[in-house]
């Protein structure tokens, strides 16, 4: 991907973009006249799909977001033409929001949750196929003075070059409301496609980056030689090569997990590679088949959905889903919807959830997804470790 060939547009230019993203192999968006498809489950997406590609032109793309409920209806376009153009890094004078945060759940609530499914997993252990693993997710309601300035959040996310920034426009909810715009900046590969070539990498196991360099290293260590992130981390590789391996020629994986970071967060994450059979398969539905993977969800996986509806007080929406984009020969990426905002208006809504094995402590738990709302209250302008329980900070 060409990215120096084209100059910054201003950051306002692109609010409106339909979707864009932006990471380490560059930046690509919608532009062009543009036609949403119609919106519909993961079970009418493979017809859905082929309609779209047999009107998309050479210069086209699809992209947009699937939600994290498999029978949700998602959110895609249509786009005439593809943009390569990079975001603006040069940022407008620093926002003076004032905010009111509200935890929904409150810290202390999430963890008396992550104790219930950690009692139901022991309860359940000797009957057959028991759940091995949940994520559980906590969100924050932010409410501004003032409209939140979408495009120089995201510009102020795209500057953490390890992760891929993204902005998709949602379905407005009522006739009337102000536009919903999805933004984050999530560091977890669900799929790539290139020509028949596939990777995937996964993340699971996190540790919270520390600005003295040595406690920082010391997290990488402690993470990297934790049973418990290893056990969680297994679940979501094994569940990946299970899915991918009818689909695929050739498919590998390193026998253990590498540490990845963030600018916040260390993580364990493996590169899967593959050769698919059917090249021309689209990128949208290989990632479809993987969604949602254990990394988000749990394990068996529609048992793990079934206990995060009874035990999440808010509903995920596109969190924890997929955003990505598919050009016309079916080749794109797809990237796990996490560190993510919903926005409207002055309001934002922040998701972050953790892996819970048998192992996990509770208390743990509500301060790793303290420390995965840091990336967007960073960029909102707010103190990245406020959602973390000082107890545990
Ligand atoms: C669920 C989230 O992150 C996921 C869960 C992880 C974990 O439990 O260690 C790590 C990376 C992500 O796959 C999130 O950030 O909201």
């Amino acid at each position: 991907m060409n990215t120096l060939r084209h100059r910054a547009a201003p950051a306002a230019a692109l609010q409106s973009a339909p979707f864009l993203f932006q990471g380490p192999t560059g930046a690509i968006g919608a532009s062009g006249p543009l036609q949403p498809l119609p919106r519909g489950p993961i079970a009418t997406l493979p017809d859905r799909i082929a309609k779209a590609m047999q009107h998309i032109p050479p210069s086209g793309i699809i992209g947009g977001a699937l939600p994290f409920e498999r029978d949700g209806d998602d959110c895609l376009w249509l786009a005439e033409q593809t943009h390569h153009t990079p975001l603006d890094p040069r940022l407008p004078p620093e926002a003076t929001l004032t905010w009111s945060v509200t935890p929904e759940p409150s810290a202390e609530d999430y963890a008396a949750s992550v104790a219930q499914a950690l009692t139901l997993m022991e309860r359940h252990a000797s009957l057959p196929d028991p759940l091995r693993k949940i994520v559980l997710a906590r969100t924050l309601a932010l409410s501004a003075d003032r409209a939140i300035p979408v495009a120089s959040v995201l510009a102020r996310l795209a500057q953490d070059a390890s992760v891929t920034a993204f902005q998709v426009a949602l379905p407005d909810t009522t006739d009337n409301a102000q536009p919903r715009t999805l933004i984050g900046a999530s560091p977890e590969l669900l799929l790539r496609k290139t020509g028949a070539e596939i990777l995937s990498h996964p993340l699971a196991g996190s540790a919270k980056r520390r600005a003295d360099p040595e406690q920082d290293r010391a997290a990488a260590q402690a993470l990297a030689a934790s049973a418990k992130d290893l056990r969680e981390h297994a679940i979501v590789v094994e569940f990946i090569l299970d899915i991918l391996t009818p689909h695929c020629r050739t498919l590998t994986a390193p026998s253990g997990p590498e540490i990845t970071s963030s600018d916040t967060m260390w993580h364990l994450g493996t590169p899967i590679k593959g050769t698919l059979k059917d090249p021309d398969t689209p990128s949208v539905l290989i990632a479809s088949l993987l969604h949602p993977t254990p990394a988000v969800c749990g394990a068996p996986r529609d048992r793990a959905a079934q206990l995060i509806r009874q035990l999440e007080p808010v509903a995920r929406d596109f969190y924890a889903g997929s955003v990505g984009w598919t050009d016309a020969t079916g080749d794109g990426a797809w990237y796990v919807t996490i560190r993510c905002a919903e926005i409207q208006g002055h309001r934002a809504r922040l998701y972050a959830g953790a892996g819970i094995v048998p192992g996990s402590v509770p208390a743990l738990e509500a301060a790793e997804t303290g420390a995965k709302f840091g990336a967007l209250l960073r960029a909102l302008g707010l103190a990245h470790d406020m959602a973390i329980p000082t107890e545990t900070n």
